[in-house]
């Protein structure tokens, strides 16, 4: 096991988060509403076993948005024109972050409806 290696991949990795962040437009909403989640949970004073479900929420969201906008990437890459099989692609990979992003919000409205109201 190489410790300079697997450093390396952690860098390219964050290299590949701060692209995300400044480049990608459904990123850059993940990250408002992860600031605001965050805050919520400071606000309401959510127990430990909330903020776990919520970290892990958030996380599996923006997992599933990395690995959407390098398949967009990818797409537009191999074919610049209009193609169905690659329209059909990309709504896939957007149906996986959906699919998440739908969960958590149901998660954030079960943890966080009941304190504020
Ligand atoms: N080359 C293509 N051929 C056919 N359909 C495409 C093609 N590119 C995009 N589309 C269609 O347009 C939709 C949006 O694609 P696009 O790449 O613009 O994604 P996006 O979610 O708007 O991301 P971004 O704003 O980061 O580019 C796709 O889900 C797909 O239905």
């Amino acid at each position: 096991m190489k410790i300079s290696k697997m450093l390396r991949s952690f860098k390219f990795a964050f290299v590949g988060m701060a692209h995300l962040v400044r480049f990608e437009n459904n990123a850059q909403f993940h990250f408002l509403a992860t600031l605001l989640v965050i805050f919520a949970g400071y606000w309401l004073n959510i127990d430990r076993n909330e903020w776990i479900i919520i970290i892990f929420a958030m996380a599996l969201v923006w997992s599933a948005e990395a690995f959407n906008s390098a398949i967009e990437k990818l797409c537009d890459k191999v074919e610049t024109e209009q193609d169905p099989l690659i329209g059909k692609v990309k709504d896939m990979a957007a149906a996986g972050v959906l699919f998440l992003a739908i969960a958590a919000a149901v998660v954030g409205c079960i943890i966080f409806l009941p304190k504020i109201f």
